[in-house]
């Protein structure tokens, strides 16, 4: 018997399953590979780093700085950091007119811990600079021929180093003064353009800077963009173009008004109006002693005119701690008697009314630290400040002793006469009210580097900072390819839906009925 014949045909299966799954996969492959690629392409390159080293060769003493930035970044503004700093042992170049080649030998160690910092296959592409300040302008009044020994000195030391040299010379008070404020408005990022506040320039500040004031041992600098005011004396003006903005500064260094040199100009004039050599000094500690040879408050140029024949040849210098008594002798140094300009701040000196916030370093950081006037997130009022430095100056010299012993006894039996020099400096001299004391902000470091002219200086040697604003693009590599891909992902979902919706399989459809 014939086995009845199944007619008809066979039952098509409802979906295209396989197809279905091999779409799937493929999609799930295609999704996977762009993702892949995105991350793999934008993967961030092993570092090209760079570095660059400049010796600040103060009249106390010299750093070594070691500053770094990725290569490929180097137009870019706040990438530039410092790695280390490096402090050589011993006096300031100034101090060695006497045997000038010891100057130089006094910055090996430091150029050894350059080398150890610096990958050895880059120091011959590492520049190195070396700027001297005001004890080397002094050393230069007195002396000319001396002041070129002791610069040629450290120079053949610098030749000698692996290092690419690229020069060791003094820097004008003005260059120090404008580095400094360079240094700090690059690294507190103010040189950055904002974006969309670059369409409105309405809404931000006159110039968006940060004024910077600079105490060293010998010079001190104020600079600052005024507000719209003209500068009136040429010798204060300065103009940049940085990242496409002008700005107008004024700055002003006064040499003999760091705080080192600012103690003799004190001392030689009390010296005056002493007998016998003793003199009871408010600036220094009740039970403070300290002799000094009269000769040696005459050898620098900023006190040479006052010397005089004197009858005893040692000053017996003793401390009573008189704050008040303090701050009168100290403002006898300011001369306020003339000013040839609208407004002045001391010896004649042209000085536009103070504008903005200012960032205080170097001595105004150290002494206010040691005060722990620094600590606060806020800036101290300056009659609490004052206040403080009336009650340190008051303390017994032994107690203070006993408290910080591992102080070096210069730094500290001179705290009291420091702080009430920069109240002095920056009240007196410089007009800063108790209002205008809230804008100044006393920095030691912004992030990793030293507040100082030094960045500024390499930054402009090196030609990092440019004139114009560099031509970016709207969006980073990474976000571009991050979209793109994203976007792709959302156009083939799309697509996949629209297929899904409107060829939709029958068994689906029915379903839906
Ligand atoms: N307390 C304290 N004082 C310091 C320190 N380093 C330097 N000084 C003193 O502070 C004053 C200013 O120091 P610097 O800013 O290094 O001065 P400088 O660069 O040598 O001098 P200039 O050439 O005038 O700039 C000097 O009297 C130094 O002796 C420190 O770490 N602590
Ligand atoms: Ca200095």
């Amino acid at each position: 018997m014939d086995e009845p014949k199944v007619t008809g045909t066979k039952p098509r299966t409802c979906c295209p399953r396989k197809s279905l799954l091999i779409l799937g996969f493929l999609f799930a492959s295609a999704a996977i590979a762009l993702v892949a690629m995105a991350v793999t392409q934008n993967k961030p390159l092993p570092k090209n780093i760079k570095y660059g080293i400049v010796l600040d060769a103060g009249s106390s003493h010299t750093n070594l700085y070691v500053y770094e930035w990725p290569a490929e970044k180097e137009n870019d503004t706040g990438v530039v950091h410092q790695v280390e700093v490096c402090t050589v042992q011993g006096s300031g170049i100034s101090g060695y007119s006497k045997d000038p080649d010891e100057a130089g030998l006094s910055l090996q160690n430091c150029i050894k811990r350059a080398q150890e910092m610096v990958p050895e296959q880059q120091h011959r592409d590492t520049p190195v600079y070396l700027g001297a300040t005001a004890g080397m302008r002094l050393l230069s009044l007195q002396n000319r021929s001396v002041a070129d020994r002791v610069l040629s000195a450290v120079e053949n030391m610098l030749r000698s180093s692996p290092f690419d040299f690229q020069g060791a010379r003094v820097i004008s008070g003005q260059e120090e003064g404008a580095y400094g404020w360079i240094t700090i408005n690059y690294l507190l990022g103010n040189f950055k353009q904002t974006g969309w506040l670059d369409f409105l320039p309405h809404l931000q500040s006159s110039s968006g800077t940060s004024g910077a004031l600079d105490l060293g041992g010998a010079s001190t600098q104020i600079t600052f963009v005024p507000d719209h005011e003209p500068i009136e004396s040429q010798e204060n003006s300065l103009h940049f173009r940085l990242y496409g903005k002008s700005y107008n500064v004024y700055t002003h260094s006064f040499l003999c008004y760091g705080k080192d040199q600012a103690l003799r100009l004190k001392l030689a004039g009390d010296l005056q109006s002493t007998q016998n050599g003793s003199l009871l000094d408010p600036c220094f500690h009740p039970g403070y002693f300290r002799v000094m040879n009269t000769s040696d408050l005459y050898t620098s140029p900023c006190t040479a005119n006052g010397e005089q024949q004197l009858p005893f040849r040692r000053l017996h210098l003793q401390g009573n701690g008189d704050y008040q008594v303090c701050r009168k002798a100290i403002q006898k140094i300011f001369n306020t008697s003339h000013c040839p300009y609208s407004s002045c701040s001391f010896n004649g000196i042209f000085l536009p009314p103070l504008q903005g916030k200012f960032g205080a370093f170097s001595a105004f950081y150290f002494v206010m630290n040691f005060l722990n006037l620094t600590t606060e997130k806020s800036p101290v009022p300056l009659n609490r400040v004052t206040s403080t430095v009336q009650r340190f100056c008051s303390r017994p010299w032994n107690e203070v002793k006993a408290e910080f012993p591992n102080i070096k006894e210069k730094y500290l039996s001179e705290y009291c006469f420091s702080g009430a020099y920069i109240l002095s400096l920056l009240e007196n001299g410089y007009g800063f009210t108790a209002e205008k004391w809230q804008n100044i902000q006393f920095l030691g470091k912004i992030g990793s580097s030293d507040a100082g002219w030094t960045l500024g200086y390499m930054l402009n040697l090196t030609n990092m900072i440019p004139a114009e604003k560099p031509p970016t693009r709207p969006l980073s590599h990474a976000s571009y390819v991050g979209l793109m891909v994203f976007c792709s992902l959302v156009l083939v979902a799309v697509l996949l839906l629209g297929c899904f919706i409107f060829h939709k399989p029958k068994c689906l459809q029915k379903g839906l009925i």
